[in-house]
């Protein structure tokens, strides 16, 4: 693993350090790419910078491949021209947030819901840039004490839940369904889905037997361990900008 640092910077917010690491990542993208666009507060200021070198003519022939509704509106509303997975089996480079980075650069993502899409357009990629704050950095996934998500078929999803539960009781996993902004129903992604958070108390343990495990289960969709599929991660710190590299 290749680790550079970049120069010192002032007193910054969260949303400053965001910025810092999405223009960053920015420089990754040339003209011609086929780019995947990330999901979330800090991958949203990585698609308006795209959109801003695209208006001043510092790119072109870029087509983006949203990984969820939002994101898609934020790019058509920035002129950034659109495609899907079926036209491009094969994309250049992904830039997304992520809600935890361990040391191996492995990942937890879905907080904001788009874990599905993200796997798809993110496995498909030659480069998978991930931004973070440093808030984001941990020793082991899980371990912050907040949700590792799981998308679930909303059929029995009660049934599914337990079972994803179950399998990690030595963990002091917990399961509840998300539920929508404003409390009452469930949340639905955007493949028409509900989540399925697992909080765990103690330690997952091995990431791969556990990613096997969840998606053993039937009425699982996908689960938002991202295991050995960021290249790069940049993070963006009050000390300056840290690159890691696969
Ligand atoms: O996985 C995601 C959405 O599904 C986001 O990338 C993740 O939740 C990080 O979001 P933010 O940049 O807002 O902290």
């Amino acid at each position: 693993m290749v680790v550079s640092t970049i120069s010192p910077s002032p007193v910054l917010t969260q949303d400053d350090l965001k910025k810092l690491a999405a223009y960053k990542a920015v420089e990754y993208v040339e003209s011609g790419m086929v780019l995947g666009l990330g999901t979330g507060s800090t991958a949203y200021h990585a698609v308006n910078r795209i959109g801003e070198l695209l208006k001043q003519g510092k790119l072109h022939n870029i087509i983006g491949i949203p990984t969820s509704k939002r994101t898609e509106e934020q790019a058509l509303s920035l002129g950034i021209p659109l495609s899907d997975l079926d036209t491009h089996p094969v994309l250049d480079l992904a830039i997304d947030g992520a809600d935890e980075v361990d040391t191996h650069l492995n990942l937890v993502k879905g907080r904001g819901g788009s874990l599905l899409r993200e796997k798809m357009v993110e496995g498909a990629c030659r480069k998978f840039v991930v931004i973070v704050d440093e808030s984001k950095m941990v020793e082991t996934l899980g371990g912050s004490g907040l949700a590792m998500p799981v998308e679930v078929v909303p059929f029995c999803w009660n049934f599914t839940a337990t079972r994803l539960q179950n399998l990690f009781t030595k963990a002091g996993c917990v399961a509840k369904l998300r539920a929508a902004d404003g409390g009452g129903k469930p949340y639905l992604t955007d493949n028409a889905n509900y989540i399925v958070d697992l909080y765990f108390k103690g330690e997952i343990g091995d990431l791969k037997a556990a990613s096997d495990e969840i998606l053993r289960l039937a009425g699982v969709v996908e689960h938002g361990m991202f295991i050995d599929m960021a290249t790069t991660v940049i993070i963006a710190g009050e000390r300056g900008i840290t690159v890691k590299n696969k």
